[in-house]
Formats: structure tokens, C-alpha cells, sequence
């Protein structure tokens, strides 16, 4: 089955432990991200490897290509399963990541990823913030191109850009996608949102699940809900 990756985004690990067990959440795939990880550091990545847990190591590198090189060399060596960097670092810097990333990388079957345009940002940001001329769309797709030149095994992306990039890119290159919300759910800060049926119908390889499932007030049946919407037909 294609994963779903839960976001701890919480601050330590005390909240993330209690929150697996008590929501019997125990061995499903998981994202860390800067909070959790800027608290905790590397043993955390051991706790949950040992735990059963295949994991997203969300810390979205962007520097300049040597301080990127030299960081990723070492977080490839925590064997998660993704783990990314921005994009808009440029080609430069993805090539970089990826040569760290392959020198530090124990685990053949993991990923390097890059992140576009993040689901947080609409096409006013863009145009109006960033005085980037282009539809988030296209943006996107741009980005997804010139990763997959520089070296990145995918990108993250909203779920209603991986069609133009599985047709542009390639069916293989892999697509991650967060901004998922069920159409009750609030959005928060998230303006690119789909639904995991969104998702699973427009091809993404694997979706990411946060504060719908951690700020609900009942967790496990959320989880199980989305679960079920993300789940191919022939896997129900
Ligand atoms: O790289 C990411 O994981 C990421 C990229 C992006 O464009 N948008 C995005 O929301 N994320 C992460 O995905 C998670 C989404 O969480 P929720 O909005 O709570 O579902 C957060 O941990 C974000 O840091």
C-alpha cells in the first residue's frame, strides 16, 4: 500500500510516545519535522526506526550547495526512508544534496526528495510576495523538472500538480503530498488542499497527514477515516 505518512509535529517526545500508544498509532509511517527533531536530534530517528516506523525526515534543507552537501552526508546516515530539501536551492544545491545523500546513504531503497512550492502558498503569494510571474501550477511543475535534472528521486508537491509532473517527470518520479484535508476539515494555514481521494485519483505516491489526525478529538477513528480514503479500491 502506498504510505501515509502522520506528522508528529509536536515538541518533544514524551507528546509524540504518548500520542502513538494511546492511539494505538504504533508502526504507522511517520514524518518528523524541525520541532520535534530540533528538540530531540538523531535518537529520536532510533526510537521510532526501532519502533517499527518507516520514516519521513521532513528538515526541508536550503543553503548554499557545500553546508547542504555536508548536512545531508549526515542525515543520510540515519537511514529514514525520505528525507528533503528546498527546491529552491537551485540545481546546484540539489546535485550537491544528492552526492552527500548517496555518500552517507546506508539504506538503498530510500529517497531524496525536493520540495516546490509549498502547499502553504497561493497563487497572491507568488505573484504579489514573491513577484514570481507564474501560476503555482506551473511553478511547480518547473521546480519538479529541474530537481529531477539535478538528481532528486521526487519531489512534494500539492496532489493537484502530480499529474502534469508524472506526465513530464516520469511515472516513477515520486510525489509526496501534504495539504490533506477531508472537505469538513479545517484548512489552517493551507491554501493548495485535496482530500486523500484528491490524492489517490490524481496518481500521488504517498500523502502526509497532520493536524487533522493530531488536533482531533478523536485521533484513531480520524486516522482510520483517512486511511480508508487514501486506500486504492482493490486494497478496501
Ligand atoms: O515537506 C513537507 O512535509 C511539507 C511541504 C509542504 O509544501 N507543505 C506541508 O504542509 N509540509 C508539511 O506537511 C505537514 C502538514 O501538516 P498539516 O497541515 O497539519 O496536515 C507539516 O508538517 C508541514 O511541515
Amino acid at each position: 500500500m502506498k504510505p501515509m505518512y502522520l506528522a508528529l509535529d509536536f515538541p518533544d517526545w514524551q507528546e509524540t510516545e504518548w500520542f502513538i500508544r494511546s492511539n494505538e498509532l504504533q508502526g504507522v509511517p511517520v514524518k518528523v519535522g524541525m520541532e520535534l527533531f530540533y528538540r530531540e536530534g538523531p535518537p529520536v530517528i532510533e526510537k521510532l526506526k526501532g519502533d517499527g516506523h518507516s520514516i519521513f525526515l521532513d528538515l526541508k534543507l536550503h543553503d548554499i550547495p557545500n553546508t547542504v552537501y555536508k548536512a545531508m552526508k549526515n542525515l543520510a546516515k540515519l537511514g529514514v526512508d525520505l528525507v528533503n530539501v528546498h527546491a529552491w536551492g537551485g540545481s546546484e544545491m540539489i546535485r550537491a544534496a544528492k552526492q552527500g545523500f548517496m555518500e552517507g546513504n546506508l539504506e538503498k531503497n530510500s529517497r531524496l526528495i525536493a520540495v516546490t512550492v509549498l502547499t502553504s502558498m497561493d497563487n497572491r503569494t507568488l505573484s504579489e510576495e514573491l513577484h514570481i510571474p507564474v501560476r503555482a501550477e506551473e511553478s511547480v511543475l518547473n521546480l519538479a523538472m529541474m530537481a529531477k535534472e539535478s538528481g532528486a528521486d521526487g519531489v512534494v508537491c500539492s496532489p493537484w500538480e502530480v499529474p502534469s509532473i508524472k506526465k513530464n517527470c516520469g511515472s516513477s518520479f515520486y510525489t509526496v503530498t501534504p495539504g490533506i484535508r477531508l472537505k469538513t476539515d479545517q484548512h489552517q494555514d493551507q491554501q493548495r488542499t485535496a482530500s486523500p481521494t484528491d490524492a489517490r485519483d490524481n496518481g500521488a505516491d504517498a500523502i502526509v497527514i497532520g493536524r487533522s489526525v493530531t488536533a482531533s478529538t478523536e485521533p484513531k477513528s480520524k486516522y482510520q477515516q483517512i486511511i480508508k480514503e487514501w486506500k486504492d479500491d482493490d486494497e478496501r
